[in-house]
């Protein structure tokens, strides 16, 4: 996206976004634009109303939390702007800025990118969301709750994304790390050993763009609860003769679902075929969510298991 500049065009734009928030009882404002940098003068323009500031990369962002806006990264720099903006609503229900089923106005260049000239009012689906923390703490795990987060991004990433066009199907298990390794084996080298902690560490970007690449080896990435991945390419060696899980699903999935009923590990497995991700504790899936275009649509579970 080109950079912009705060026009009169854009104050104006911002005028009417901020009107239409109060007018429709909407629950934020949601501003698109990259190279932005006056956010003293868009709180000004957006007064009390809810506004969230959305740009590509992290840097476009600086300043925008001090002045008492609320910002978020998307990282689609190439999709078209549809899709960024889907995301940035998804992100920030993500992070409990808004809730599901929200109505969010929305001003965002829909056709000359040096300059915002669309509105939009959205109502968000009460099932369109990524992963809320609330989802998350129902797992009540010894795994932070950040940890898991990372993870369970990364896993839908890969599963949207592939690799070169291929698809590319892999497992996680998080915490309990020392009983994972002593019931896995190594499934051929190692391509993390020799590594550091910090190279390993999950919170780091390039490090999970480096997990994007090993994912498409055999085998299961080994990841303690601080997040840094202390083996790849493992094969869980537990029987899956205690766990019970739908016909359809294949070796991937039983060896987490057995993993996580054998040590208190999280199991995150993204499938191959479809690009699904799945999050088993004690056996069962307890998320599960699938690639819905870019964003993801949030299912209830249950019918994975057995039984069906
Ligand atoms: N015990 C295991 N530990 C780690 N990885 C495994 C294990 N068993 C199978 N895999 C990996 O899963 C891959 C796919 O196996 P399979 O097709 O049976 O699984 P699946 O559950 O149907 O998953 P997908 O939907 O990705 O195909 C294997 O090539 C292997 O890399």
């Amino acid at each position: 996206m080109k950079q912009q500049k705060f026009t009169k065009q854009f104050a104006e734009f911002l005028r009417i976004g901020a009107a239409l928030v109060k007018q429709a009882e909407a629950d934020a404002l949601l501003i698109f634009a990259e190279g932005v940098c006056e956010w003293d003068q868009i709180k000004a323009g957006a007064g009390d109303t809810k506004t969230i500031i959305a740009a590509d990369n992290e840097e476009a962002l600086e300043g925008a939390k001090e002045a008492g806006l609320m910002p978020i990264v998307v990282e689609l720099d190439e999709s078209p702007i549809l899709e960024k903006l889907t995301h940035a609503l998804v992100e920030s229900v993500a992070d409990d800025i808004i809730a599901t089923g929200a109505s969010v106005v929305a001003l965002y260049s829909g056709f000359d990118e040096s300059r915002l000239d669309t509105i939009s009012l959205v109502r968000l689906s009460e099932h369109l969301g990524r992963l809320t923390s609330r989802d998350l703490r129902r797992l009540e795990t010894s795994v932070p709750l950040e940890t898991l987060k990372h993870v369970i991004d990364l896993a839908v990433d890969i599963g949207r994304e592939g690799r070169e066009g291929k698809p590319v199907g892999t497992m996680f298990v998080v915490g309990d790390h020392r009983k994972v390794l002593h019931h896995s084996v190594a499934s051929g080298f190692d391509p993390i050993k020799g590594y550091n902690r910090k190279e390993r560490s999950i919170f780091d970007g390039r490090v999970r763009e480096g997990i994007k690449e090993i994912a498409q080896l055999d085998g299961a990435f080994i990841i303690n609860a601080d997040g840094v991945v202390e083996a790849a390419c493992r094969l869980v060696d537990v029987s899956s003769a205690s766990v019970t899980l739908s016909k359809g699903l294949g070796a991937r999935h039983w060896a987490g679902a057995a993993i996580s009923k054998k040590t208190k590990s999280i199991a995150i497995v993204v499938s191959e075929s479809n690009g699904t991700v799945r999050v088993f504790q004690n056996g069962e899936v307890m998320l599960r969510i699938e690639p819905f275009r870019r964003a993801m649509k949030w299912k209830d579970l249950d019918f994975d298991n057995a039984g069906e």
